[in-house]
């Protein structure tokens, strides 16, 4: 063998290596994509039907420019009204119609009361403690269920009503002072906030926020704020697309090494902990309270003090107050719907005021709004949260056993999602239900009996809807009572479209807009008022 063979032999060989170095990785991928595709394929639901998707992803990414929901309302009508979808390798039934939502989370409700498990959320936030809203159904989720809806019945809920006065009180406060001296429109985040936290956290643990300022200000509640605002990003099912493609699970580390993601490493972990402490800080707060007899009523203490509550281990006891918290997260944008929809239709605010204004509620004093019954601020009231529907999917639910629908078998643990926003727009049970009309609420009107839908429906359904609804109506009718709302300048009515009003097309539905005029009806006497609300 010469010098020059054994040169050319060894270039060759080294070629080799090069090469299939390069094809080894592709041809890995090939067949990983391959089986992938064959899996996806196979977990497709016999004889249900549904939109063909991509290849890897399904129908994750189809119709980019709208959401989720409205994109599920219109291939109801090509599908039918359940039908399937593939969100990378996840399959997933939609239920559209509220006739199918009647029948299946209400007529067979025992194989449709589950809720999935995700990937971001229970394996890197929540691996210990989970939330009633994202527990799974069994004995355990069924006791916390059953501890926190005793905390919110009727006469419980009737038990807040001073607690739902002062802080509306103190949100048209915060309005005032945000307003004092400024002529034009004010940005009204910051009160909305403020009501929402200090509401879970006068329900939950009878704590509260002095003023806007310490939201930034107090260490505890900035970490509150920022953390639950992250927890809110993590639970997002919209985006999350490692909880779809498990090749992402793969380039997270990769990712992290190269630190080529703006968060931090174990960011979902760190956020879950911080969780986890802030309420054992409040929680700890509490017991110390209750112990010394000088707590004040609250959803903890009454869950504390009932004695199934000896019964739940800490996990369950703290499970119950991180689904409290949760709550905030869709009252502030019902919320600033509210206010954007009062300042850009001032017909429906003049009826609003008139109703309050023939109630005599103005002769009487702030204590007794919560109590009060002006049947025209209820109705608006229900028809913001119909008309806005901010959980437009509801919460992910799962089959808790196998489940059918027509000839196909839909298997137990299959995600589904109730497509509220579609039953809010279902013609069967809403007359003309594009268009805005508290007037469908009212007594003896056609769709005064109809189910709402923003609360979600059967055995998961929001437990504490009564006390949601009742914290709004009492914040509408000490707002419209004290204000005259009108729009901000240059904004346009688009800003109170449900659809195209909205900011990105995250889980929970938050409004463009955040800018409105706040007129006090009575001029100066409202800083009175606000000071001895007689
Ligand atoms: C405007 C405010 C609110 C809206 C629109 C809302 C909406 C919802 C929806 C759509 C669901 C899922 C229902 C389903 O899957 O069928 C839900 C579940 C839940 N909500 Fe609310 N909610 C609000 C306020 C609150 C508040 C203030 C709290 C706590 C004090 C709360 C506690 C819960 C809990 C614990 C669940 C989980 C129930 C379960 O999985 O069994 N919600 N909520």
């Amino acid at each position: 063998m010469t010098a020059l063979s054994i040169i050319q032999d060894a270039v060759l060989h080294e070629a080799n290596v090069f090469i299939f170095s390069l094809l080894a990785p592709v041809a890995v991928l090939v067949v990983y994509l391959l089986r992938n595709e064959l899996i996806r394929y196979q977990s497709r639901i016999k004889h249900l039907p549904g939109p063909t998707g991509w290849p890897i992803v399904g129908n994750l990414f189809q119709k980019r420019n709208q959401v989720p929901a409205e994109t599920y309302r219109q291939w109801a009508a090509k599908y039918g009204p359940v039908f399937q979808i593939q969100l990378g390798n996840t399959t997933a039934v939609v239920v559209n119609s509220v006739e199918a939502a009647k029948k299946l989370f209400i007529g067979e409700r025992h194989a449709w009361n589950s809720r999935p498990t995700f990937y971001v959320f229970h394996k890197k936030v929540s691996k210990t403690v989970t939330s009633i809203g994202t527990s799974p159904w069994d004995d355990s989720c069924k006791r916390r269920r059953k501890l926190a809806a005793g905390a919110l019945n009727r006469p419980r809920v009737e038990s807040y009503s001073p607690i739902l006065n002062l802080e509306s009180r103190e949100f048209l406060r915060d309005i005032y002072l945000a307003s004092e001296g400024i002529e034009g429109a004010i940005d009204f985040r910051s009160p909305v906030r403020h009501f929402a936290l200090n509401l879970s956290l006068t329900l939950n643990y009878g704590t509260r926020v002095s003023s806007v300022k310490s939201l930034s200000e107090d260490p505890l509640l900035a970490e509150i704020i920022y953390v639950e605002s992250e927890i809110s990003k993590l639970r997002d099912t919209s985006k999350n697309y490692t909880n779809y493609i498990p090749l992402l699970r793969y380039w997270e580390p990769v990712a992290g090494f190269f630190r080529l993601t703006a968060n931090p490493k174990d960011h979902a972990g760190s956020i879950g902990r911080r969780r986890l402490e802030y309420n054992d800080v409040l929680l700890n707060r509490l017991k110390d309270e209750v112990e010394r007899g000088v707590d004040r009523p609250c959803i903890q203490g009454a869950v504390l003090r009932d004695p199934e509550s000896a019964t739940l281990t800490r996990e369950e006891l703290i499970s119950v107050s991180l689904s409290m918290m949760a709550g905030a997260d869709s009252n502030q944008p019902t919320m600033a719907w509210a206010i954007l929809l009062l300042a850009h239709r001032q017909d429906i605010q003049e009826k609003a005021y008139n109703a309050i204004k023939d109630a005599s509620i103005l002769d009487l004093p702030s204590e007794s709004y919560a109590s009060s019954k002006v049947e025209y601020i209820d109705a608006l009231t229900k028809e913001i949260s119909r008309f806005f529907v901010v959980l437009k999917l509801a919460l992910p639910k799962a089959t808790y056993s196998d489940a059918t629908w027509g000839q196909a078998t839909i298997p137990a643990n299959t995600l589904v999602f109730l497509n509220s926003w579609a039953c809010t727009r279902d013609t069967t049970a809403f007359r003309e239900p594009d268009v805005f009309a508290p007037e469908r609420w009212l007594p003896d009107a056609p769709d005064a009996a109809a189910h709402q839908y923003a609360f979600g429906i059967g055995g998961r359904m929001c437990v504490a809807s009564l006390l949601a609804h009742k914290a709004l109506y009492t914040v509408f009718l000490h707002l419209i009572a004290k204000f005259q709302i009108l729009p901000a300048d240059g904004e346009t009515a688009e800003a109170i479209d449900p659809l195209a009003g909205l900011k990105g097309f995250t889980f929970v539905g938050t409004p463009r807009g955040f800018r409105a005029r706040f007129v006090p009806r009575d001029g100066e006497k409202l800083k009175a008022w606000l000071d001895s609300p007689k």
